[in-house]
């Protein structure tokens, strides 16, 4: 099992740094980098008595294994694995779930801007299945923005046991498929809820489209067949959002 991990950028290691800075080990900083973005982030780590090192722009590259580190890369231990067990403890202390299921997403980038859609939206966890999907990666926190630091992330060795078992907690399952007859804007979306997006090539297995209590659609005015999953992920969220309010 791993052990320890790298996240870069400056909001993944701010928020790693607001929400659990127990896991950093050390940060490597650029030299010549303190500007005023980073300056509250090396004082409060040193406030935690982290390890700070000052070091090349190639050290980073290499660190971070991508150019995209914005002068800082932290060494963390790795997060806590979430399964399915702890997802009744979430349900325990909401009085209306509000989760997002990802059937396989293997895009980090993808995974990244869900997360971040999911934390803008109030969406309380997202669950995946273990196998077949993008787990929490260096570039999925970076894309994420400091997402992958306040949304449990739930992987799961059987999704559809999941499903069922969340349906039998009292969670309404809406699955998306572009060729679903009913419209998103159609559908009922304020109650104990669980959004289903299907993987970037794919869309949602059968089993879990089996799953689903009900399948809508975004309607598409043009000539594409499909939106990018982070981006239909982010429509059907923020509708839910729209009714929940009202
Ligand atoms: C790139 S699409 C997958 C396309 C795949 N060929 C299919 O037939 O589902 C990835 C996911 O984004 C969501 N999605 C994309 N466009 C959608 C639309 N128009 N309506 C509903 N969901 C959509 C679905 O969850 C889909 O499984």
């Amino acid at each position: 099992m791993k052990k320890q991990d790298i996240i870069f950028g400056i909001h993944a290691v701010e928020a790693l740094l607001k929400h659990s800075p127990e896991r950093i080990i050390e940060l490597w900083l650029l030299q010549g980098r303190e500007d005023e973005r980073l300056t509250p982030l090396i004082r409060q780590a040193k406030a935690f008595g982290t390890s700070i090192q000052v070091t090349s722009r190639k050290v980073l590259d290499e660190k971070a294994e991508s150019t995209q580190h914005q002068g800082i890369v932290a060494r963390v231990k790795a997060a806590k694995i979430l399964a399915e067990h702890d997802l009744d403890e979430l349900l325990a202390k909401t009085d209306l779930p509000f989760l997002l299921i990802l059937d396989g997403v293997t895009d980090p980038h993808n995974l990244g801007a869900c997360l971040r859609n999911a934390d803008a939206a109030g969406v309380q966890g997202i669950i995946v299945p273990k196998d077949n999907s993008v787990g929490l990666t260096a570039v999925v926190s970076k894309v994420a923005c400091g997402a992958a630091e306040t949304v449990p992330l739930f992987q799961v060795t059987n999704l559809a046991r999941t499903m069922r078992h969340l349906q039998e907690k009292g969670v309404w399952i809406v699955g998306t498929a572009g060729e679903a007859d009913c419209e998103l804007y159609q559908a009922d979306l304020k109650g104990p809820l669980a959004i289903a997006m299907g993987a970037e090539g794919k869309g949602l297995r059968r089993l879990s489209r089996e799953c689903c209590d009900t399948l809508v659609s975004i309607p598409m005015s043009g000539s594409v067949s499909s939106l990018n999953v982070s981006v239909a992920t982010g429509i059907c969220l923020f509708e839910a959002v729209r009714q929940r309010r009202s």
